[in-house]
């Protein structure tokens, strides 16, 4: 069975796929310095919870955090006795290379992202994916990622009021019962959730036009289900979309 891990600047995320199905989905934060030993210690509590008698045999990961890779590498070999596949990395192919400026290495989450959008979809796409930061990447009709944007993430940005201005508390997002704030905690909550909803609409619009087509945009990460509820932000809505991505490059290598 497979182990598909995806590791973002925040949390970490283990998924099992037995070929057909994730049979569970794990989250925990990013540490660099969490040792294989205690991310074995954490599956194996979590895969006895759920009653799962799994027998993983091929790992494959994608990291936007280099540092946690050399850890996550030890813990498929020690406790799996396999070599990870990690996207980025030569000996792992993608069905079909970026086309961005000589020397720009993308971000795997985006190369995850666009393999499984064109998987699912095909067509001309744009992945919105809300992580630590917002990322729009492009997909051409081939199935290439072909650029995109990075904007601060909507939590980040939150965080970034509190860390600059003395006087803004720190504040959880949601969607503000109103857009005129009438006291600090909602008026910080609107100036993020509207300017995010602001932000996806003009952003997308702009592609659009560069690109002189319709385009298909999905929604992805933690926070998109939040910014869908009032606006009709993306077409689609995939929360499993990278992991789904991890189990596309990874079937496109075993094949090949
Ligand atoms: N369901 C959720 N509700 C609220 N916040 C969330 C949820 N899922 C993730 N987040 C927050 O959204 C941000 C991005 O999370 P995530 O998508 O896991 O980022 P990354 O992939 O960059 O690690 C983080 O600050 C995280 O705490
Ligand atoms: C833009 C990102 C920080 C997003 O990471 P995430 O929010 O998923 O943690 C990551 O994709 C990255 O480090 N990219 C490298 C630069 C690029 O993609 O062009
Ligand atoms: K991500």
């Amino acid at each position: 069975m497979l182990l598909a891990i995806d590791c973002g600047n925040t949390n970490t995320v283990f998924a099992i796929w037995d070929g057909s199905e994730f049979l569970c989905t794990l989250r925990t934060s990013t540490h660099h310095a969490r040792t294989a030993d205690a991310y074995f210690t954490w599956y194996s509590t979590l895969v006895k919870h759920y009653g799962l008698d799994v027998e993983i045999d091929e790992v494959i990961i994608s990291s936007t955090v280099p540092r946690v890779v050399f850890n996550l590498r030890v813990f498929a070999d020690r406790f799996f006795g396999c070599r990870p596949m990690v996207v980025g990395k030569p000996d792992c192919a993608l069905p079909i290379e970026p086309r961005v400026d000589g020397g720009t290495i993308v971000g795997p989450d985006r190369l995850v992202n666009t393999a499984g959008a064109h998987d699912r979809h095909g067509g001309d796409l744009i992945v919105v994916d809300f992580g630590t930061a917002t990322t729009f990447d492009v997909v051409a009709a081939d199935g290439a990622y072909i650029g995109g944007l990075i904007a601060p993430g909507v939590n980040l940005s939150l965080e970034a009021l509190h860390m600059a201005a003395a006087a803004l508390p720190h504040v959880d997002i949601s969607k503000p019962q109103q857009v005129i704030g009438t006291n600090t905690v909602a008026c910080m909550q609107s100036g993020v959730f509207w300017g995010y909803v602001g932000l996806v609409k003009e952003c997308c619009a702009r592609i659009r036009a560069e690109r002189a087509r319709p385009m298909k945009v999905i929604g992805t990460g933690g926070l998109a289900s939040l910014f869908n509820e009032t606006e009709e932000l993306f077409d689609v809505l995939e929360e499993d979309l990278t992991m789904h991505g991890l189990t596309v490059i990874h079937a496109y290598n075993k094949k090949g």
